[in-house]
């Protein structure tokens, strides 16, 4: 995996992609069968058998045949937190960056082709807009010298194509108060961007539903996770990916994730303007990512990092909006006046980061050992603190640090630009009262008790370990009580999962069901409610829980750190 123009820039086109892929009806691409050839009896249109109506038809009523519609299908991608490096990564330091389980979900429905409209439905910004497909500049974007390719790299937007979408542009929500026609202009110029660069006038027309679990505006990526979910499902359409599937060779895997992050970085710059670039390889490629910036003329380096581990995490969200802009100036502006120190508060962040990243790529790591997570954690600790000594941090974010804090559930930092926006807590293995003798998660944790840590879990017995498992719950649900009572919102996600998804048809098959699965229409999608509604109607998150009962399958996704099974 690479982003836009960095490292490991792979060649212009592979030979695997000039076949169109196929699709089996689990959603598994395979060269014999093509998605519409294996439609799911459930999905296909109400149409009659060929061979029936071409024996009993008139010559009157053979007139031209209707071809089956392209089943709905659906994508999904996640979220992003800075873990380790921000602000440092500003003035040259390297950071890492994960994935998190909020997701954004799309849906792609198609139309009768006498239905010449693409619409989108992002009810989560109250918008919704229908185009008329030919009324689209379709001439603008295929002009030559304008035309790009599913496996171009464009690391900058085009002022003349930009201007030739914005009457498409203007059209939306023209009667919305200023700031809500913004977000849905944002949003809009994305999708017509990518669109009229990928797509053809020919394109099945189809509706686009959009729903996101992850805050908008609060520094987790929900721009850039919009975009991956575009751009995939553009890239799918047009038949430019391969699999995903188990077996597929991993150089393939990140191939695919490639393509989809170097469109959904397109995406993003129609949103942000100049985006570094961080959160949609994170949010294409899953995992983590360790990235560095030395030169701002030239793409940051970025280095998929596969071996962090899914860790559980609290995510905190003040709901105290900040500008990024700002708290980089006020960094700048210390470093004015205090710049030898400002530098080694900068340089000791840098460190956190290193440190972090030897560990993490150490030949002896292991992920699951006690002594890793709490050495993970006291660099979160550490880094907070030099957050707070650059004045990024907000009395709401050190109020949701107390709070946790006091429980002793895990170890706590702001994250991303700080000044509001979010806290994360990388969680602890076993709640600190139970290995401190305390039934009570509300006492002040002892941080000198951590020694004991590793030694004292080692020796739990299964009861032990389920009465912990039920007091770590019991203290994260008076700990949610206590955080909503301030005005915050609260989340239980993990760090470091998968990347972009595909669910194709947009079918979930449930372990245990009988035949058939369910089927994921728009309208049983729009009713989702809230985030658990998504969550557990399209949930991604599910198809990990191997042995739970509630199993999913239908969701695949690209995983180059996976071993091909055999
Ligand atoms: N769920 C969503 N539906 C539609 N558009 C979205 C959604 N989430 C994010 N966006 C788009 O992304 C923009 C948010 O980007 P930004 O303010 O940078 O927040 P973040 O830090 O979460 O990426 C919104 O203005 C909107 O255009
Ligand atoms: C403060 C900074 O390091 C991170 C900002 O993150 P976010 O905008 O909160 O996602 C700025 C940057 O890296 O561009």
């Amino acid at each position: 995996m690479a982003t836009n123009g960095s490292i490991r820039r792979k060649g212009k086109d592979a030979p695997t992609f000039l076949q169109p892929p196929r699709t089996s009806s689990h959603g598994t691409q395979t060269p014999e069968s093509s998605p519409v050839d294996t439609m799911p009896a459930q999905l296909s249109p109400q149409l009659p058998d060929v061979a029936t109506m071409e024996k009993t038809s008139t010559p009157a009523l053979l007139r031209k045949k209707s071809s089956p519609m392209m089943p709905p299908f659906m994508v999904s991608a996640p979220g992003k937190v800075i873990v380790y490096g921000e602000h440092a990564v500003v003035h040259g330091k390297a950071a890492i960056a994960a994935a998190i389980a909020l997701r954004s979900y799309l849906h792609v429905s198609f139309l009768s082709k006498s239905n010449r409209t693409v619409k989108l439905r992002f009810p989560d910004i109250q918008m919704e807009h229908t185009w008329n497909i030919d009324d689209l500049p379709w001439d603008s974007f295929s002009q030559s010298g304008k035309k790009k390719y599913y496996y171009d790299l464009v690391t900058s937007l085009d002022p003349d194509l930009l201007a030739a979408i914005q009457p498409c542009i203007d059209e939306v929500s023209p009667k919305a108060p200023e700031s809500i026609r913004k977000i849905h202009h944002a949003s809009a110029c994305s999708f017509l961007y990518l669109f009229l660069s990928l797509a053809s006038r020919k394109t099945p027309p189809c509706v686009y539903t959009l729903r996101s679990t992850i805050p908008i505006g609060a520094g987790l990526g929900s721009s850039a996770s919009i975009s991956v979910c575009l751009s995939a499902a553009m890239l799918m359409q047009i038949r430019a990916l391969s699999g995903p599937h188990q077996d597929q060779p991993p150089q393939e895997c990140e191939l695919n994730i490639e393509r989809i992050n170097r469109w959904a970085f397109v995406g993003e710059m129609c949103i942000h303007g100049n985006p570094s670039g961080v959160d949609n390889t994170v949010s294409s490629g899953g995992k983590a990512v360790l990235f560095q910036r030395r030169d701002y003329d030239k793409p940051p380096l970025v280095i998929p990092l596969h071996s962090f581990p899914e860790l559980p995490l609290l995510l905190v969200n003040t709901r105290q909006s900040r500008s990024t802009a700002t708290e980089v100036a006020k960094v700048a502006n210390l470093l004015n006046v205090h710049p030898e120190l400002t530098e080694n508060i900068l340089n000791a962040i840098g460190l956190v980061t290193e440190s972090a990243h030897k560990l993490l790529t150490s030949p002896g790591f292991d992920p699951t050992s006690h002594a890793s997570l709490k050495y993970l954690g006291e660099l979160v600790t550490i880094n907070h603190g030099l957050l707070v000594s650059l004045g990024v941090s907000h009395p709401k974010l050190e109020r949701i640090r107390e709070i946790i804090d006091h429980t002793g559930i895990g170890w706590t930092k702001l994250t991303g630009a700080g000044g509001g926006g979010c806290a994360i807590t990388i969680l602890k293995p076993q709640p600190p009262a139970l290995m401190n003798g305390h039934a009570n998660g509300t006492h002040h944790h002892d941080s000198s008790s951590d020694e004991s840590d590793a030694s004292s879990e080692i020796d739990c017995s299964a009861s032990i370990i389920s009465n912990g498992t039920k007091l770590k719950y019991k203290i994260l649900d008076s700990l949610e009580v206590k955080l909503e009572n301030e005005g915050f919102e609260k989340f239980e996600t993990t760090l470091a999962g998968d990347g972009v998804g595909i669910l194709w048809p947009a079918v979930l098959h449930n372990v245990n069901e009988e035949e058939g699965g369910e089927e994921i229409d728009q309208e049983k999608f729009l009713k989702a409610e809230g985030v658990e509604g998504i969550e557990r109607l399209v949930g991604v998150a599910s198809t990990r829980r191997k042995h739970d009962r509630e199993v999913r399958e239908g969701w695949k996704f690209w995983r180059p750190w996976e071993v091909p099974e055999r």
